[in-house]
């Protein structure tokens, strides 16, 4: 399974650098798919052997004039090959359009990169029923290869994100199993996983992982989310 952390805009370079070796260690004992996304200012050429780390944001270009972005250059100073897009937060809080993360997809799906694709609905569509709220969602695939081999998709409802509040056990694995028609690509659930209810989604079938935001800010809740994983798969 994929186990990733999306550390948003949390850490200093130290206290990321700190982060990553005590993961790096819980995640060499284990058989799962590590993943840490840091803040970009904290973005390194770190020695971890095991967690592979990857970037929350980048500009689909080598370089240029596109003020407070990074582009290529910047990722393979640190051998970055990893990166996250389509995140609610810069869909909803950034204002990036579905037309501009489907030209960042193809740029760096050109580029090679392993890219955890996000989709997942805010609370209105949740409220508006299953057939809203499924047709927002697809909305989401427009422009993106599904079957593009380096693909992994991060279910996240966007009511789910920070709140504390997540869809039913039944929930997540009924849209999992709709999510998985579009794409056999690994799918992953992100919105409030902690360590309390991480083994049950894990357990879900259609879940091949989890996207964790807040709860993965504390490297041992994490490590025990790696642990869970083993646990499963044994
Ligand atoms: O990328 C992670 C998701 O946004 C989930 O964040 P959260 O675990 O804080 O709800």
């Amino acid at each position: 399974m994929i186990i990733a952390a999306n550390l948003k805009t949390n850490l200093t370079r130290h206290d990321t650098a700190s982060y990553i070796e005590e993961v790096d260690k819980c995640a060499k004992q284990s058989n799962q798919e590590v993943f840490v996304f840091p803040a970009i200012s904290s973005l390194d050429s770190f020695s971890a052997e095991k967690v592979e780390v990857g970037t929350q944001n980048a500009y689909p270009t080598v370089n240029g004039a596109f003020t407070g972005e990074i582009g290529l250059e910047q990722l393979e100073e640190f051998g970055i090959k990893t990166i996250l897009i389509g995140h609610s937060e810069r869909r909803h809080i950034l204002g990036e359009t579905q037309e501009f993360i489907a030209k960042k997809f193809a740029y760096f799906k050109e580029q090679g990169f392993t890219i955890v694709y996000c989709v997942g609905e805010p609370k209105e569509k949740r409220e508006a029923g299953k057939e809203a709220m499924m047709e927002y969602i697809s909305a989401q695939y427009e422009g993106i290869d599904t079957s593009y081999e380096k693909l992994i998709i991060a279910y996240e409802p966007v009511w789910a994100i920070g709140t504390g509040l997540t869809p039913t056990l039944e929930d997540i694995e009924d849209i999992h199993t709709e999510l998985k028609q579009k794409s056999s690509a690994p799918l992953l659930y992100g919105g409030s996983v902690k360590v309390t209810n991480a083994k049950e989604v894990l357990s879900l079938k259609n879940v091949d992982g989890i996207l964790v935001g807040s709860a993965a800010l504390y490297a041992e809740h994490f490590c025990t989310m790696i642990q869970y994983a083993d646990e499963i798969e044994k």
